[in-house]
Formats: C-alpha cells, sequence, structure tokens
C-alpha cells in the first residue's frame, strides 16, 4: 500500500499489533511530528472495529490521558486511524521493573487511572476492557501522564441526551480479558461503571503483589479457563486477595463490589482513600516512578561509576532519568518491550497441545454487543 496515510502520515514502521490490527510508527510530513498510525485490513470480519474507535476518540477528545486523533479514513485496503504517539504501556513497565511495582508507584498510578475512569464515564462511555496493555505513558512533556487506549469494547452506559440509564441484563457472553473482569462480568451480567472500577482493583493487586491468584490456569479450552478463573476470583476472599497490604486496597475492592448496577461510584472518595495513604506513607508527589529510577540508575552505570548516594540519586533522577524515558519513549519504547509483538496474537491462536493457559488476552465482544456509537458522538458533542 501506499506508505502515506491521508496524504500526510508516512508510515515508519510497525510498532505493535492487536486483535484488530496493526499500529506503525508513523511521522508528520508537514510539521515532522511522530503520530501512531492504526490501520485494519478494509475486509476483515470486524471492518467498523477502527471506525468505532474512532468516533469514540471523538467523543473523549479533550481529556487528560486521552490521545489526540488526528486523522481517520481510508488508504488503499486499509482503514486507518492515526492517533498522536505514546509511550510505553504499564504492561512494559511492569516487565521492566521486575514484574512488581512498589506502594507508591501503584499509588501514583491510582489517582491517575480513577479520574481516567471517571472522565470516560462522565462521556457516557464504560471502557469494558481494563489491564495494563490498555493504559500508555505519555511522552515528551507528558511522561508522567497515564494514557487510556483501546476502546473496542466500550460502550455507551447512558443516554447523553435524558441520562437514562441502559437496563440490567443477564445471559451476556463475556466481555474483557478474563484476569481482569468483575466478578458481575463473569455471570454474564451486563457491565456498568462499577465493573471498570472493579476491574482496575485487580490490576492494583496484580502490580503490587506481582501476580494474581487466578493467573496461569490451564483448560482445554477457553471457556473452561474462564470459568476456572471465575472460581478462583469467587473463592479467594478479598482480605486474602490484599493480605499484606494497606487496607485500603481491600476497602477499594469491597466497595465496588457493594456497588449498584446503576450506581455513580463515589470517584472522589476512591481517589482520598488511596491519596491519603500516600501522604500517610510519607511519598511525595514528584512523579518518581519505579521505571523511573531503574532507568535512572542504568544510564549512571552507563556513563560513570556510580559512587553517588541513594539519596543524591533520587535528588537527581527527576530532572536526568525524565529526560531519558521521554528519549526511550519517543524511540517507540523498545527499551521497554519485552514482548515478541506478535505474542499479542487473538487467544485462539495461542492454545498449546496441553492447553489453553490463562492469559491476559482479550475476549472480544460479539457484533451484536458493540454498540453503535454515532448517537451518542452527535449528541455529546451537541451539548
Ligand atoms: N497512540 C499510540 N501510541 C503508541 N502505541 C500505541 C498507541 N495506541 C496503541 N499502541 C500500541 O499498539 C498496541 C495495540 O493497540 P490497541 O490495543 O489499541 O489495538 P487492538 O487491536 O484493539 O488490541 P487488543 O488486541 O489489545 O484489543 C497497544 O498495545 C500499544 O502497544
Amino acid at each position: 500500500m501506499d506508505p502515506t496515510v491521508g496524504g500526510r502520515y508516512r508510515i515508519v514502521r510497525k510498532i505493535g499489533s492487536g486483535a484488530f490490527g496493526e499500529i506503525y510508527l508513523g511521522k508528520d510530513i508537514i510539521t515532522n511530528e511522530d503520530v501512531a498510525i492504526k490501520l485494519e485490513l478494509y475486509s476483515t470480519e470486524h471492518p467498523k472495529q477502527l471506525l468505532y474507535e474512532s468516533k469514540l476518540y471523538r467523543v473523549l477528545r479533550g481529556g487528560t490521558g486521552v490521545a489526540a486523533a488526528k486523522w481517520y479514513g481510508r488508504e488503499g485496503d486499509y482503514n486507518a486511524l492515526v492517533l498522536e504517539l505514546l509511550g510505553p504501556s504499564l504492561e512494559d513497565l511492569f516487565v521492566f521493573c521486575g514484574n512488581k511495582f512498589s506502594l507508591k508507584t501503584v499509588l501514583m498510578l491510582a489517582d491517575q487511572l480513577i479520574s481516567r475512569l471517571e472522565y470516560m464515564h462522565s462521556r457516557c462511555f464504560i471502557h469494558r476492557d481494563i489491564k495494563p496493555d490498555n493504559f500508555l505513558m505519555g511522552v515528551g512533556k507528558q511522561t508522567s501522564t497515564v494514557y487510556i487506549i483501546d476502546f473496542g469494547l466500550a460502550k455507551k452506559y447512558r443516554s447523553p441526551v435524558t441520562g437514562e440509564h441502559i437496563p440490567f441484563r443477564e445471559a451476556k457472553n463475556l466481555v474483557g480479558t478474563a484476569r481482569y473482569v468483575s466478578i458481575n462480568a463473569h455471570y454474564g451480567r451486563e457491565q456498568s461503571r462499577r465493573d471498570d472500577l472493579e476491574s482496575l482493583g485487580y490490576l492494583l493487586m496484580h502490580f503490587l503483589r506481582g501476580n494474581l491468584p487466578w493467573q496461569g490456569m490451564r483448560a482445554a479450552q477457553k471457556k473452561w479457563k474462564d470459568e476456572m478463573v471465575f472460581k478462583k476470583k469467587l473463592e479467594t476472599p478479598v482480605e486474602v486477595l490484599c493480605e499484606g497490604h494497606p487496607s485500603e486496597f481491600a476497602t477499594y475492592l469491597n466497595y465496588c463490589r457493594s456497588l449498584g448496577f446503576e450506581d455513580k461510584p463515589d470517584y472522589n472518595y476512591l481517589r482520598k482513600l488511596f491519596s491519603d495513604l500516600f501522604t500517610n506513607q510519607g511519598f511525595r508527589t514528584d512523579n518518581i516512578f519505579d521505571w523511573t529510577i531503574i532507568k535512572f540508575q542504568q544510564s549512571q552505570a552507563a556513563s560513570a561509576p556510580p559512587k553517588n548516594a541513594p539519596a543524591q540519586a533520587v535528588v537527581n533522577c527527576k530532572e536526568v532519568a525524565g529526560a531519558t524515558v521521554s528519549a526511550q519513549a519517543s524511540d517507540c519504547n523498545s527499551t521497554y518491550k519485552t514482548k515478541n509483538l506478535d505474542s499479542r496474537a487473538p487467544e485462539n491462536m495461542k492454545a498449546t497441545v496441553s492447553g489453553v493457559v490463562e492469559s491476559s488476552s482479550t475476549t472480544q465482544a460479539t457484533a451484536t454487543s458493540a454498540p453503535a456509537v454515532d448517537a451518542c458522538t452527535t449528541n455529546v458533542e451537541g451539548s
């Protein structure tokens, strides 16, 4: 195909892939700015997926932690969506940091992640696929900002005009990623705001603990594996899941699980829960994440024999490592990428001789459960 998209964005190289298409590093030939270009074959089974996502980007436009969508259209055999280029995902960074984040990093992330969900919910949509791969750090001046991506499974949960909530339903197919979905989603109940927040609770515990009790389950079929994950999730009391960690995490999860289907979550309460803990721990709001420190230590080790005292290192790393992380991120995060790009193959390609292994891959919505977004887009933008 033509290496230029929309007459303005030159495709440079592939940087990722997902269930519905591939993502490329691109360059705006007018401004010279780096961009991300998401491509979907026009004749795929889900030909409207990228169009749907482009509409979500329009609905969410202008929100903190939402990438700017620059262009959407057809280019040859492809649909293309040009986006602001972002940095590494929280999954990349989690692996980079040795499959664990410190309490400080988790609390700094929690604050932003709750706000991302609150914003999306305020625009009438739920995400339905909360997982570490779907949060990316920004680049340049935004290296400390968490961005929310992948709106392929997002669903309008209320009318932007009347405020009417979608009805409660049961016997729905599982939508999302088994490892992180809420218990209600496992039961086949229609998801709402509470489910995004409960998923976020599992994600935070995953970061803190380094794993979740229902990880790594094996079964011959994905359906059975999901059942095993569900069973283990049900059998694990919140207090056991959060054992050895500050009680605020159990409070968070119990609160999410206690919400009714249509309830508006008290986002301020949840943020305060974690910000009070942050303060009580004596942490400082300095945007120094675990990966910032590791990058700083690596750059120190590479340049000179490290003689600095640890305290000195922390003081310096904000300036120094901030720049380093930024430089790496704009180079498409090669430093942080630990996964083979092709490891993002759809679930059915991951079955092994011994069966399906529990992983963090997404279960896609069926065509009927992915709603049309046009009405909301028009209304939200018109309101
Ligand atoms: N704006 C962006 N800048 C840089 N990289 C991006 C951007 N958007 C997405 N990516 C990368 O491309 C990958 C695939 O993107 P995305 O998750 O949106 O696609 P998908 O086809 O919906 O994938 P999935 O199978 O996870 O649902 C992401 O994991 C991320 O690494």
